[in-house]
């Protein structure tokens, strides 16, 4: 069987890397695997497209050191509600700036990804003051508009500029050194056969009242069973102004005893709570990754 992995595209995206470094993973544990990667141009269309059968997983971004959650994702994880995550991938991001111009007072216009321009802005405000920051769906996205203009450039990977053929003009802009994202490797709970196992559980829920320690309730079960939370993070519902869904990563496996005991205890003070399932956290290479890259398109040469 041949597992098919969606990513958000175009080619040379850090998912892209992120899910070259899983697929090697995956290769370790049964070398016979045949993985295919397959480009989508949002991350929701990337999770629909598991959510409907069409690929096997999804890989996609949750959360940067620098910039915290990757909304797009929990809005749609809550909205699909049948996908599970198998695992969690943590990569380190080195941005640098591509471009064909000179110096850096020839660019205009800086395009990227979002998360990438906030992962590098008090850079951006210091070298380039004068240049229109551009959002693009990717890091990408826009690579193939800077081969012939050397008034822009764009936030991205060494190993996209090698894939685009395009100069880096400064390496590593990342605001912060140790830059890192969470990726979850996303599969549909129905083609899911054994419960996975692991170290963590992320949920998410809403609660039955807007008032006074209505939040605290679903704290405190985790407080009484001795269940460390190292995320927490909320989301508007969109029915209203100020009511929120809060999603939490526990440290604890939802099949153990203590673990089931809280869901239990959860289900009586939310409204709704969706278990995304327990998991392993793995750490990603981006240059072995993109080494693999690299065999893959000499093996595809005739
Ligand atoms: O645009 C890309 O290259 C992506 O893979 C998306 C994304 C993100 O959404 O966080 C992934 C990792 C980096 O943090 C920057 C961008």
């Amino acid at each position: 069987m041949t597992v098919t992995i969606a990513y958000l595209g175009p080619e040379g995206t850090y998912t892209q890397l992120a899910a070259l470094a899983y697929s090697l993973n995956l290769e370790q544990h049964d070398s016979s695997l045949p993985v295919n990667l397959l480009a989508f141009p949002s991350i929701p269309k990337a999770m629909q497209a598991t959510a409907e059968g069409m690929t096997t997983l999804t890989i996609v971004p949750v959360e940067n050191s620098t910039e915290g959650g990757v909304t797009t994702t929990l809005d749609t994880l809550w909205q699909l509600q049948q996908l599970k995550i198998h695992h969690a991938v943590v990569m380190p991001i080195r941005h640098g700036l591509l471009s064909q111009a000179t110096c850096l007072s020839a660019i205009e216009a800086v395009f990227s990804h979002p998360q990438a321009l906030s992962q590098c802005q008090r850079w951006l405000e210091h070298n380039l003051p004068q240049a229109n920051l551009v959002a693009t769906r990717s890091t990408t996205e826009a690579l193939d508009h800077l081969t012939d203009n050397s008034t822009v450039a764009a936030i991205s990977s060494e190993w996209a500029a090698q894939l685009y053929n395009l100069p880096i003009l400064v390496h590593n802009i990342n605001d912060h050194s140790d830059n890192c994202t969470k990726f979850w490797v996303l599969k549909d709970d129905k083609r899911e056969e054994n419960p996975v196992k692991g170290r963590y559980t992320s949920l998410a829920f809403s609660l039955p009242v807007n008032s006074p320690g209505a939040l605290l309730k679903p704290l405190d079960v985790f407080a009484r069973s001795g269940i460390n939370l190292s995320r927490i993070e909320s989301r508007p519902t969109k029915r209203s102004l100020g009511e929120y869904l809060f999603f939490v990563d526990l440290e604890t496996d939802a099949h153990s005893q203590t673990g089931q005991q809280a869901l239990n205890e959860l289900l009586d003070c939310t409204e709704s709570l969706v278990n995304f399932g327990t998991y392993d956290v793995v750490t990603a290479d981006p240059s072995l990754a993109a080494a693999k890259a690299r065999t893959q398109s000499t093996q595809a040469l005739p």
